[in-house]
């Protein structure tokens, strides 16, 4: 079975942010994601991942206000300059605490405006500069029309078409099982085909984004087909407990009883 990583930022709600790394690791997970670790100085972050003995898998760039509706800002023309300041500042958190990996969000952009695209290209190549020059990882994920309304990345194939277009080894896929069955099904063939230009995995039930096995897809079979396709990074459990989050691991202590 492939390594899960918890997600913190749908998974153990009981406890405030900081306390849910001991949490995660008191349920046996020994790697976690989130979207978001700005509300911390990266040190505070950075002194609880630690003393939890987990390790980092992956987190998003900053992305822009999100209370006031922002997912990302790679593809607005008009916030050039704060992206380029969102850039130093997930580099710096991510030197600190020491992710491999960072997600680029593109925000909401019509994905057919050749301004968004021209611009979402310049980001994506700037981003891939600085984070390949840092050693950092860098990926984009695909995420459906109902989860975020107006998101620019909103098709896997053409996420893979700017993946494919920069050709550098660092810069990657981030492939949602919960999304990709919601925008196109045909999860496994997708994976198959898209699995070396994939950098990070992520899984939930469909349509309700709650405990795998709990939805509309073979889980555990995909989780084999991962496994038997070589890949070697964590499957983040992006999910939202249907309801405690140590009451519902059942899923991983049925695959195998560990939760990394
Ligand atoms: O799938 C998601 O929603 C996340 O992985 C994300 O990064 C943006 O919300
Ligand atoms: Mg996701």
């Amino acid at each position: 079975m492939p390594r899960f990583a918890a997600n913190l930022t749908m998974m153990f709600n009981e406890h405030a942010f900081l306390d849910r790394f001991q949490a995660a690791a008191d349920a046996g997970f020994t790697a976690v994601e989130y979207l978001f670790p700005y509300d911390d100085p990266a040190e505070t972050v950075s002194g609880r991942l630690e003393a939890a003995g987990l390790e980092q898998a992956l987190f998003n760039m900053p992305p822009g206000n999100w209370s006031d509706g922002d997912r990302g800002l790679a593809a607005l023309p008009d916030r050039a300059q704060e992206f380029r300041a969102s850039v130093d500042t997930a580099i710096r958190y991510a030197e600190v605490i020491g992710t491999p990996l960072l997600h680029m969000m593109a925000g909401l952009a019509d994905a057919r405006d050749p301004e968004a695209i021209r611009c979402y290209r310049n980001s994506l190549r700037y981003t891939a500069e600085r984070t390949g020059e840092a050693g950092i990882g860098l990926v984009i994920e695909p995420i459906n029309g109902r989860d975020m309304p107006g998101y620019f990345l909103n098709d896997f194939d053409r996420a893979l078409g700017f993946v494919r277009e920069l050709d550098l080894p660092h810069v990657r896929l981030q492939f949602d099982i919960y999304h990709r069955q919601i925008l196109h099904g045909d999860v496994t063939m997708a994976l198959r085909a898209m699995m070396p230009h994939i950098g990070h995995i992520q899984t939930a039930s469909v349509p309700l984004r709650n405990e795998p096995g709990t939805g509309e897809l073979d889980d555990a079979r995909i989780f084999a087909e991962i496994d038997a396709l070589g890949y070697a990074g964590f499957v983040g459990c992006e999910y939202r407990p249907k309801a405690s989050t140590v009451d519902g691991l059942g899923w991983l202590k049925a695959l195998g009883g560990r939760a990394a």
